[in-house]
């Protein structure tokens, strides 16, 4: 089986992130750029990271009109990424045009509910329920809408893997025993994703500012 762990490059340095993804490639499935990266090294720093020869997750979180999401995603086929991310907010239609205009190797998943939120803060947005019934909520529209999978917590990864079997599920907000959780608040170990069913692992903080990140992705994989 593949290393499903995916590192995500969360550096404003071209030069740092291809060091880092040189230094770790042996020992991660692949890399993560996200809107830091890209936004600062567009499609040239994902041609940059793409030489170092693992696959690449473009994790921009498309979310607007269908029309101006699947130019958007035109506008990043020649850069033939394994994922994109989409805001499954966006709601059915946004998410059936972001897929038709995706490349026929690009898993296109929908982001659910932000690790980085919990129960108050979904309240606060004037939605009403638990954060469990909202990523199921979000879930269901994904699949109706096609979409290859969705990117939720790892509390909900197992629910959703048992409603959508063949589902893909991506699962930031990981963090192995004892290591820093920062901005992120539905958090578990990256094992604990794993064998609740994620088909993708997205880390890191815990590699990316250890004090030795090969070191610290040898010890993830050990786990897994
Ligand atoms: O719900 C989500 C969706 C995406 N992310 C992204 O994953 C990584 C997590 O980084 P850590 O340093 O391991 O916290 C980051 O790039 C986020 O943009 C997420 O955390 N939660």
């Amino acid at each position: 089986m593949s290393n499903p762990v995916y590192l995500a490059l969360d550096l404003p340095r071209i030069d740092a992130a291809r060091a880092l993804a040189e230094k770790v490639k042996g020992h991660v499935g692949g890399f993560k750029l996200g809107l830091e990266f890209f936004c600062a090294h567009g499609h040239h720093g994902v041609h940059e990271i793409a030489q170092v020869g693992l696959p690449i997750f473009l994790d921009l979180k498309f979310h607007d009109i269908p029309n101006t999401v699947a130019g958007a995603m035109q506008a990043i086929h020649v850069l033939e990424p394994a994922i994109v991310t989409v805001h499954a907010g966006g709601g059915r239609a946004m998410m059936e045009d972001a897929k038709a205009a995706a490349g026929e190797n690009t898993k296109v998943v929908a982001v659910t509910m932000l690790t980085s939120l919990d129960e108050r803060d979904l309240e606060r947005t004037g939605v009403s329920g638990s954060a469990h019934d909202q990523v199921l909520r979000l879930a269901d529209l994904a699949q109706d809408a096609g979409l290859d999978g969705i990117v939720c917590s790892g509390h909900e990864v197992g629910e959703v893997h048992r409603r959508w079997k063949h589902g893909f599920f991506v699962v930031p907000g990981l963090r192995p025993a004892g290591s820093a959780v920062g901005d992120q608040k539905r958090v578990v170990t990256p094992r604990a994703a794993r064998n609740d069913g994620a088909s993708v692992l997205v880390i890191g903080r815990p590699i990316s500012k250890a004090d030795d990140p090969l070191a610290a992705a040898k010890a993830i994989e050990g786990t897994l």
